[in-house]
């Protein structure tokens, strides 16, 4: 969508093995809230949050909302030990921010330090199909189709982006990419409008539009992709640990999904040699646990570098 929005003399067609709702996308919690990664400055994560959260904002502002999946969301961020930086990098894109007071704290015993703050969810099971709409009103094609050839693609496409998360391993190769599994649950407890995770990642509870997403696990090279029923339990346990009061709640879904992992994110230029032409290749794939906290953010950046390719491209015909 971003590249046939922002490159309309581009015509885009998406080939993917699965849409939605058969992505991982599709179960992740839509939180936003990054991660950081190493070797890529911080300057540019920044600037890949606030670019997706001022994109993602505008259309939870918008009459576009509901269909979407995206609206604004309170809650605390609650550590057990301080962390080394108490103003995270992105304290200053998402609303409110500031540190919980005492009085906040007292009703979690086990933890010393809080953050609270606004931020947004992206339901990506109402998101995928809604962008796809849009991608069809910009002109934009689908196809599902398994690539098993990068090569051979670049007969038929005059450029091509990556964005096969985990599907990267086989495809390219690259041997860097890892799935972290991760285990939620749903939960009906409509009372809750208030998220809570803990800093170290390992247990959270966001309230959605239909359920609250429990979990989770970080699994690293782990390809279950079956529920295991000692996590769902440890879940469980850690969020009413956090959140007494779902006690009486129902769980009323689980879901496993796997992080497309890497050391760290790979967003960059490459390109293919065929029959004489060189066929720009732009990476974007790597984002772990927070590919919907930086997917407008990452797709602008991926589109202006086709854009730099394709000026240069012009330019060496010039000449
Ligand atoms: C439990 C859990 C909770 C999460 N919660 C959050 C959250 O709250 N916030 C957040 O920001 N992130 C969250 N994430 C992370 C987020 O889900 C991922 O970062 C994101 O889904 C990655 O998106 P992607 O498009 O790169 O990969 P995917 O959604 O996996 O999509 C990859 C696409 O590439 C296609 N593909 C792959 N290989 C090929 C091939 N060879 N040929 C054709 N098509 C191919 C696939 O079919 C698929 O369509 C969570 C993840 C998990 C597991
Ligand atoms: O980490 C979180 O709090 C949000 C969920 C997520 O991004 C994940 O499980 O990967």
């Amino acid at each position: 969508v971003c590249v046939a929005e922002t490159l309309p003399e581009c015509s885009v067609t998406v080939l993917a093995e699965k849409f939605s709702p058969d992505t991982t996308s599709d179960g992740a919690a839509g939180i936003l809230l990054p991660m950081e990664f190493p070797d890529i400055s911080i300057k540019r994560q920044h600037e890949w949050f606030k670019n997706t959260f001022d994109h993602l904002l505008a259309i939870a502002f918008s009459s576009q909302a509901s269909e979407a999946g995206v609206f604004l969301i309170s809650g605390y961020q609650v550590f057990k030990d301080l962390p080394s930086e108490k103003t995270p990098f992105w304290a200053d894109v998402v609303l409110g921010f500031r540190y919980m007071t005492d009085q906040e704290l007292k009703r979690f015993p086990d933890h010393k330090f809080g953050q609270a703050f606004t931020t947004l969810k992206c339901e990506c099971q109402s998101y995928l199909p809604w962008l796809q709409k849009r991608l069809l009103a910009a002109g934009g094609q689908v196809l599902q189709a398994k690539v098993s050839d990068l090569q051979e693609l670049a007969l038929d496409f005059n450029a091509i982006f990556n964005c096969s998360g985990l599907g990267s391993l086989s495809l390219l190769p690259d041997q860097c990419v890892y799935p972290v599994r991760g285990q939620i649950m749903h939960l009906h407890a409509p009372w809750l409008k208030h998220f809570t995770r803990d800093g170290d990642g390992s247990t959270y509870i966001y309230p959605g539009v239909s359920s609250v997403t429990a979990g989770g696990t970080r699994q690293q090279g782990d390809w279950r992709l079956e529920l295991d029923n000692q996590d769902a339990e440890g879940i469980l346990e850690r969020c009413r640990r956090l959140e007494p009061s779902l006690k009486s709640a129902r769980v009323t879904g689980h879901w496993v999904g796997l992080r497309p992992a890497r050391e760290t994110l790979r967003l960059e230029r490459d390109e293919l040699k065929i029959q004489g032409r060189v066929v720009p290749l732009v990476h974007n794939y790597g984002h772990g646990g927070c590919g919907v906290s930086v997917s407008w953010g990452t797709a602008l950046n991926a589109s202006g570098l086709l854009h730099a390719a394709l000026g240069e491209k012009m330019l060496h015909a010039r000449l």
